[in-house]
């Protein structure tokens, strides 16, 4: 089923088999611009931007999530089944639950932890957390080491919600559940690739901090986060 509903490739070949997932469709495009060559957008459709290009003369695609389990569910989806993508890196915001983790500081998820539906109405899955790729979360962890960027690895907290009524939920799910920090895909881009035989991987950047109150302005989070692409970057092949 190609073209699909959602992305508009006419050939697999269109798309590298490892694609890196920003929420932000202007974080896809500001990737291609600053750090691809050889740059051919992919997709356009519903402005959910998605480029293939080379970093250091290895091929890799960058493509947007949009915001949500829904949402990524979709082009997750899509990538690993009718484009035989196989590896797909979400790199995020998020907000932190402790001040272990400042801003700008960088993430990678070990697993994710969610209240949501998505898996148990995806596939029948019902425990609460899922993991990231092993292989990719090892490839992930020596680039990190090998450009000296200091990253967290941690258990994440995917939540459906970013306004709640009450504000204090998040110390529950920090002490109780072990979630350092809250971003709203990863949970159902792990569940996709577990039921599709796919490789996953979640790398964030703290982009504000509800135990601080500190927090990074939007044209931050479109063009700054940069040390988290550049690790992710390195896995072009
Ligand atoms: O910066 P992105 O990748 O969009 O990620 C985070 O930011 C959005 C909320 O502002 C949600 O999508 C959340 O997961
Ligand atoms: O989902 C998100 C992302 C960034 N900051 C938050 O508080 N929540």
């Amino acid at each position: 089923m190609i073209p699909t509903p959602h992305i508009e490739a006419k050939s697999k070949e269109e798309i590298a088999k490892t694609v890196l997932m920003p929420g932000d469709p202007l974080r896809a495009k500001f990737i291609a611009d600053t750090f691809l060559e050889d740059v051919v957008q992919f997709n356009g459709v519903r402005n959910v931007l998605g480029y293939t290009g080379t970093y250091k003369g290895r091929r890799i695609s960058v493509m947007a999530s949009g915001m949500g389990m829904p949402s990524i569910g979709i082009y997750s989806y899509e990538l690993y089944k009718f484009y035989e993508v196989e590896n797909i890196i979400r790199i995020g915001s998020c907000g932190g639950y402790t001040a272990d983790v400042n801003l700008y500081d960088v993430i990678l998820a070990k697993d994710a932890w969610s209240e949501s539906s998505y898996a148990k109405v995806q596939g029948g899955y019902t425990k609460d957390a899922i993991e990231g790729s092993k292989e990719l979360n090892d490839k992930l962890k020596t680039y990190a080491d090998e450009l000296g960027i200091p990253m967290h690895v941690e258990r994440i907290h995917s939540s459906d919600v970013f306004y709640r009524e009450t504000s204090d939920e998040y110390k529950e799910i920090y002490s109780k559940h072990g979630c350092v920090a809250v971003e709203m895909e990863a949970f159902a881009l792990f569940h996709n690739a577990k039921v599709l035989g796919k490789n996953a991987a979640c790398l964030l950047t703290v982009s504000d901090n509800l135990a601080t109150h500190e927090a990074t302005t939007s044209e931050e989070r479109q063009n700054a986060f940069t040390n988290m692409m550049k690790i992710a970057l390195e896995l072009a092949e």
